[in-house]
């Protein structure tokens, strides 16, 4: 039985009080609602990171990850953060190639595959993001678009480097814009992308894959898209930044 998360992306958003306030909201709901197996990730700014690991000690239903990390292992990277940094700090796991950096800051799938084996060199379980934008979908070329996504960004690691993985499918056109992708077609997309992992790993491998969607998901439209066969969680923008409407999605899983 493959694990069910909720990730919550923070983005640049939360100074280091108000996300400190926020988390521990959320520690005690999961503490006092969350009945089943699923695991609740709160993906926070650099600056959160320690003290968020710190309060989620003894909390197995909650873990902390970072938004992004460096592919170098160190060196002189003014302003950037390591892998490295991000694990001894207490932070489990790592969003990679989430669209806002793909489009605002040049990431590419090479770059992303460099990043990749970085942060599981480290040991953090990258959430990598995949997903086409409304353009590509329009000219019908998301199935391709995901599928290089997925060929160049992580299908160069071993079977056990690609369990370590999440993978997000965030369709660009539904990210803060309020409108979702149907469950119809999330599922659609979900049910491609594990294909495709099937073909590359086994169909063990892809059964066992955690496989988020992303993108305007919220407490009303969670439950349905969380039912379908592929879906098994979600990467939640705006919603993370209410603690009761992302504990109300975690607990779609109960
Ligand atoms: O980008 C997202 C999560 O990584 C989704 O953002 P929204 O939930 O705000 O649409």
């Amino acid at each position: 039985m493959r694990k069910k998360i909720v990730a919550g992306n923070w983005k640049m958003n939360l100074d280091y009080n108000e996300g400190l306030s926020l988390f521990s909201e959320v520690i005690n709901m999961v503490k006092d609602e969350i009945t089943g197996n699923q695991q609740a990730v709160v993906c926070s700014p650099y600056i959160h990171l320690h003290s968020l690991a710190q309060l989620a000690k003894g909390y197995t239903k909650v873990s902390v990850g970072a938004q992004n990390a460096h592919q170098a292992e160190s060196g002189a990277y003014t302003g950037e953060i390591s892998a490295k940094m991000i694990k001894s700090v207490g932070a489990e796991y790592v969003i990679l190639g989430h669209s806002e950096r793909r489009q605002y800051f040049g990431e590419d799938n090479a770059l992303l595959a460099k990043k990749t084996d970085t942060a599981l060199k480290n040991g953090l379980k990258p959430i990598f993001c995949i997903g086409e934008t409304l353009q590509e979908r329009e000219a019908n070329q998301h199935l391709d678009i995901i599928k290089s996504q997925l060929v160049e960004g992580v299908f160069h690691l071993d079977e056990a480097q690609f369990v370590q993985l999440v993978i997000a499918y965030e369709p660009v056109w539904a990210i803060g814009t309020g409108v979702t992708a149907s469950s119809g077609q999330a599922q659609e997309i979900h049910a491609f992308i594990r294909k495709e992992i099937a073909a590359k790993y086994g169909q063990a491998v892809a059964e066992n894959t955690t496989i988020l969607y992303g993108g305007s998901c919220n407490p009303k439209n969670a439950p349905e898209l969380f039912a379908c066969a592929d879906i098994d969680g979600g990467l939640i923008g705006g919603a993370s930044l209410k603690s009761r409407d992302f504990v109300d999605i975690v607990k779609v899983f109960n």
